[in-house]
Order: structure tokens, then sequence, then C-alpha cells
């Protein structure tokens, strides 16, 4: 069992930590596990752990994992500090370098998904934008660009990041993930498999770069990104954290450096792969937007169906049928209502 008195001070854990302290500008501290493994805790929801030198690691491999970037997104905040704690309980032993980062403290204490700025539009740049000076989401998003920056530089092997959330809708597929856009890239068939192996079946291929954390690091560090959707939001302490075990899992697996779980290729079938046709944004005052608040991700709107409009322009849906996930008319004038999909078409199709 670790000494974290040093690292969490007079609270319970990390979670407990990172809501006493949400704004604190607290000096980076240091700690060894018994075992050589290094904690070091760089901000407020931010360790970064890494295994003694002389460890193997088989799966050569750095990760980031994130969650909390919406702050009323607790289940993956609870995933991720069920493990941290296990780790430091000495319950298994680490293989590879991890960053591990609550996004946004101050929104998770308010149990908000925001407090002044959506800070998953925050990355990639953004935050640096006039609008957003002096934002504290947007000198977060900074601070976590920057951390991950100095990850990916500082420790040896191939980096991926897994940006946990839950959405704010029912979802007629309750786990799915979405890939972050970057020309040319194919989804390698190890990270089908992981998704798999964490019981996410369902794939959404981006159609353009974003502001997401998870474009961010897939763009700037050559990361292979994924923005992870594990089922609805919940309060602290409501999530029925049985329905996230194999994300769970699975994290575990790849921390301890143990080999993928024997599935064979033809398991990859089971993955179903969409493609964002369109992406809604609020154009203005005179933006209508025809899909009820209430509407679970992924329901299907058939050939001509008229999703938005405005003064100026009419969305019908196409010649072949199109699902809707993300529906929220709530943003500012710019940003995203929507995004409307369909199963991915392949070539010659
Ligand atoms: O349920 C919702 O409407 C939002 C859930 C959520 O926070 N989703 C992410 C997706 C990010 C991405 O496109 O990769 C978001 O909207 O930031
Ligand atoms: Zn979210």
């Amino acid at each position: 069992m670790a000494d974290d008195t040093r690292l969490f001070h007079d609270s319970t854990d990390w979670l407990d930590h990172t809501l006493r302290y949400p704004s604190s500008d607290l000096p980076e501290t240091t700690i060894a596990l018994t075992d050589g493994t290094t904690v070091i805790r760089r901000a407020v929801g931010v360790l970064e752990i890494t295994p003694p030198a002389d460890r193997t690691n088989p799966n050569a491999e750095k990760l980031i994992v994130s969650a909390g970037v919406h702050g009323n997104e607790t289940a993956p905040i609870e995933v991720l500090n069920g493990l941290v704690q296990e780790l430091l309980n000495g319950d298994w032993q680490l293989a590879c370098p991890l960053l591990l980062i609550l996004g946004n403290p101050p929104a998770m204490v308010a149990g908000e998904r925001f407090l002044e700025v959506n800070m998953n539009r925050l990355f990639h740049g953004a935050h640096g934008k006039p609008e957003h000076q002096g934002l504290a989401e947007a000198e977060r998003a900074r601070q976590l660009e920057g951390f991950c920056q100095d990850f990916a530089r500082n420790r040896g092997g191939a980096l991926s990041h897994y940006d946990l959330h839950t959405a704010i809708r029912p979802s007629q597929r309750e786990k799915f993930a979405l890939y972050p856009y970057v020309e040319g890239r194919e989804v390698p068939n190890g990270q089908c498999a992981f998704l798999l192996e964490a019981e996410v079946e369902t794939l959404l291929l981006q159609h353009r770069a974003g502001t997401t954390f998870s474009s961010f690091s897939s763009t700037q560090l050559g990361a292979e990104s994924f923005t992870v959707e594990l089922g609805k939001v919940r309060p602290f302490g409501q999530n029925d954290l049985s329905r996230f075990t194999g994300i769970k899992d699975a994290l575990r697996r790849r921390f301890r450096g143990q080999p993928a779980s024997g599935r064979s290729d033809p398991s990859l079938d089971r993955l179903t792969v969409f493609e964002v046709v369109h992406e809604i944004l609020n154009t203005g005052p005179s933006f209508q937007f025809h899909v009820p608040d209430d509407v679970a991700n992924f329901t299907e709107y058939p050939s001509g169906t008229v999703i938005w409009e405005d003064e100026k322009t009419h969305y019908r849906v196409g010649a072949v049928a199109e699902a809707i996930v993300f529906p929220n008319r709530q943003v500012p004038v710019g940003q995203r209502v929507g995004l409307l999909i369909r199963p991915r078409q392949s070539a010659g199709t």
C-alpha cells in the first residue's frame, strides 16, 4: 500500500482530492510506490505514472486516459479513480507510462457539463481565441495540452488516448466511440479489438478535424485517439458501475501490459461503423431544429425529412436514411447542435 498522503493530503483518494481543491494551483508532488513506480501529481486532477525503468512494457505503449472534461459525466471519473486506487493499493503492477486526467474539476464540483464554456471545444489551440481569454476552462485546456505534449515527448511507446464521456440523451446504442478525423487514417485492428473488449460495439468516424480533446491528441500528438461514450450522464454516486466493467477491465489489462484477450479477427465484424454525413451547427437567430429534445442517439430519419432550417437553407436527409447523434439545441451560435450519420459505405457503394 502506497503512502499517498503526500499526493492526496487529507483526502481519501484522487477523486476526493480533486473535488476538494478544484481550482487550486498546488505544487507538483512526486511519490514512489514500493515497487519503484513513480506517481507525479502534475496538477489537481492530473497524474503522470511511470513504471520503474527496468520493467518491461510488453505492449510497447503509453496511454493518456481522460474523464470529466465534462464535469457532470461522472461514471468514467469513478472508473478511473477506482483504477488509480487499485494501483496505489498494490493490487497490480503497472507496465506502461500513464497520463491520467480529470479534466474539469470546478465543473465536477458543480455537477455541470461546464461552467463558462464547453471545454471539449477548446482544444487544438481554440483556448487561445480572443473570446476565450481569461476563462478558467480555456486556461485548463491549455494546461492539459501542455501536459499531454510533455508526456508524448518524454515517454517511450506508441501513444493512445481515450477520452471517456457519457451522453446527455438516452441512446439506442449505449456505448460508442468517435474516431477523430485525420486525413488518410484507418482505424487499426488492435484499436477495434480494444473497443470490443471494452464492450463498445459502435464506432463513428468523424469527417473533419475539430477542437475536441481527442482531435487535439490525434492531430497534434499523432496518438490513436477516441472519444468514448459509455452510457448516460448521472450524478456522482448514482451510477450503476456494473455497466462500466468492460472499459475498466480493458484499461486495467492495458495498464498491466497484458496481451489482448484471445478473440480472433472475425470478431471485428461485431463493430458497427458509421460515418458523419453532416454536422448541424447553430446558424443564428433564424435557426430551427426539428428534432425533438428527448430523442435518443441513433434515432433514424427517413430520406427527405427536414432536420433543420434557417432563413437561407433547409437540410433534408439524403437518399439514404440518416440517424441523429448528440442532439442539443442549447448551444451557442456556431457550435454543434448534432451530427447526422449513416452506416459507413464501403468503397464502390
Ligand atoms: O450527449 C451529448 O450530447 C454530448 C456527449 C459528449 O460530451 N460528447 C462529446 C463528443 C466529442 C466528439 O465529438 O469527439 C462532446 O460533445 O464533446
Ligand atoms: Zn462529454
